[in-house]
Formats: C-alpha cells, sequence, structure tokens
C-alpha cells in the first residue's frame, strides 16, 4: 500500500548514492557557471580575505602544448612544488597548467569583464586542491577541487616575461604539438598589485564543471601588440587540415544566479 511505497521513496533518497548528493558540479542547466561579468560595485569587500600567497617553482615548467583550443604551458604537479595558498583558499593548491583566451582584434578577447568592459586577453593559471584529492584529473569534478586566477591582458609596453613564451609560439602553431619549456617562472605574469575579486564558479570549457574557486586579479598586465598578434598566428587546426586561426577561444558570459563575488579590497 501507501506505508511500502513512502518507504521505498524515503530510502531511494536517503541512499548515499542518490544523485542529489553529488556534490554541486554537476553542469546541465548549472547554477554557478564562468565566466561572469563583475558589477564593481556589487562586489562585497570580505575583510577576511587575505592576499593570495603564490609560491611558484620554475623548474617545474615541463611544456608548451597546442590543445585546440588555446596553448598551454604544463607543471610537473607530483609535489607540492608550485603552490597557491590562503587568499580566498582553505586549502593549498597545486598549479597544474596556465593558458590563455584572446581575440581575432584587440576589442574582445576576455572571458570575465569588469562593468562590462572586455579585455584583449585573459590569462588562466589553473590549479588543483592537493590538500583532499590525489590528482587533478579526480579534483575537475570535486566541489572545492579547482583554484583558477585570472590575469587580464591590456594593450601597452611590451612584456619581457611573457616573450619567452611567445617565441616558443611557431613550434606549436598546430593543434596537438608541443615543445620542451625547461624553466618558466609564471609568478612574472602576475600585476604586482595583490587586489583581487572571488566566486564560485565553473571551468569555462568543457566539462565545464563547477569546482572552481575563481580569483580574479582587479588590475591587468601589459603586453605589445605584436606580442598579442603572435597568439592569433596560432591554429586551431592540426597540420595538414584547412588551417583555422586560433582567435575568439573565449565562453560568452553566464548569469549570475544566486551568487556574490567579495573583493579583497575596499
Ligand atoms: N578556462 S578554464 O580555466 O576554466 C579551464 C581550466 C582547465 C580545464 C581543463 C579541462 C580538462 C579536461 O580533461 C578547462 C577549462
Ligand atoms: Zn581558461
Amino acid at each position: 500500500g501507501v506505508l511500502f511505497y513512502t518507504l521505498k521513496a524515503l530510502l531511494v533518497i536517503l541512499l548515499p548514492v542518490h544523485p542529489l548528493w553529488k556534490s554541486p558540479v554537476s553542469v546541465p542547466g548549472g547554477t554557478r557557471q564562468s565566466p561572469i561579468n563583475i558589477q564593481w560595485r556589487d562586489s562585497v569587500y570580505d575583510p577576511c580575505l587575505k592576499p593570495l600567497t603564490i609560491q611558484y617553482d620554475p623548474s617545474t615548467c615541463l611544456h608548451i602544448w597546442n590543445n585546440g583550443y588555446s596553448f598551454l604551458v604544463e607543471f610537473e604537479d607530483s609535489a607540492d612544488k608550485s603552490i597557491i595558498t590562503v587568499g580566498p583558499l582553505e586549502c593549498h593548491y597545486r598549479l597544474k597548467q596556465f593558458h590563455f583566451h584572446w581575440g581575432a582584434i584587440n576589442e574582445w578577447g576576455s572571458e570575465h569583464t569588469v562593468d562590462s568592459k572586455v579585455f584583449p586577453a585573459e590569462l588562466h593559471l589553473v590549479h588543483w586542491n592537493a590538500n583532499k584529492f590525489s590528482s587533478f584529473e579526480e579534483a575537475i569534478s570535486e566541489d572545492n577541487g579547482l583554484a583558477v586566477i585570472g590575469v587580464f591582458l591590456k594593450i601597452g609596453t611590451h612584456h619581457k616575461g611573457l616573450q619567452k613564451l611567445v617565441d616558443a609560439l611557431p613550434a606549436v602553431k598546430h593543434k596537438d604539438t608541443s615543445v620542451e619549456f625547461d624553466v618558466f617562472d609564471p609568478s612574472c605574469l602576475m600585476p604586482s598589485c595583490p587586489d583581487y575579486w572571488t566566486y564560485a564558479g565553473s571551468l569555462t570549457t568543457p566539462p565545464l564543471t563547477e569546482s572552481v574557486t575563481w580569483i580574479i586579479k582587479k588590475r591587468p598586465i601589459e603586453v605589445d601588440q605584436d606580442q598579442l598578434e603572435e597568439f592569433r598566428l596560432l591554429l586551431f587546426t592540426s597540420a595538414g587540415e584547412e588551417e583555422k586561426k586560433m582567435v575568439d577561444n573565449f565562453r560568452p558570459l553566464q548569469p549570475l544566479m544566486n551568487r556574490t563575488v567579495r573583493s579583497s579590497f575596499e
């Protein structure tokens, strides 16, 4: 009778494997997708937010590769050598890779925007929670699994640190090509200002999992026109295919929904 069905329903919901029990990373109709527009005046200053602690070991740099979406600089992450801690984070997160998103022209290219201002490009430094998980692949689909630092790029003076990267790009012109990259310190790509916004979001490319604590730096770094033009010479396509320039590899803005963006500054 009805008692039987009630008990059965109760059992199903209480089962630990019930889908509602999964961490909030399932995507279809996601509630915390990225990127978003950061409305400066709606962000809430949180005095508990400390400066981010960044400790990168340049010797953990492995290679650059073109994965057909962007070019990635990957790091050796089998030990706590290149990590970020503190800031909005409760754990330490290991650097796995960094990559960029950019436009075909300077009028667009970034994923996040600030008061609807778009930047020509955006750098993402991707870290995974090494306190809670044993690999990046595991952390991708877990709550608090990843922390990504976003840095805006604007056109201005030549960036010496970036140039080492730019000089290697012709070697990874085509999808699925890579080149060894022995020593590189990504902290040279950080703006000097410690100020950031932070919010709960997602990956901006598949699998779009809602596992990311975003840390968006308030101040951009400057690169010159020629350096950004070099990004635009990369290809989405593999060698031998009809060439498609790697440009406009950014995701459209996603709804803020029930989220607050916090700032580390007043
Ligand atoms: N643009 S992003 O920083 O959100 C980002 C970071 C990392 C991935 C990796 C997905 C790996 C699939 O095996 C995808 C997207
Ligand atoms: Zn990205």
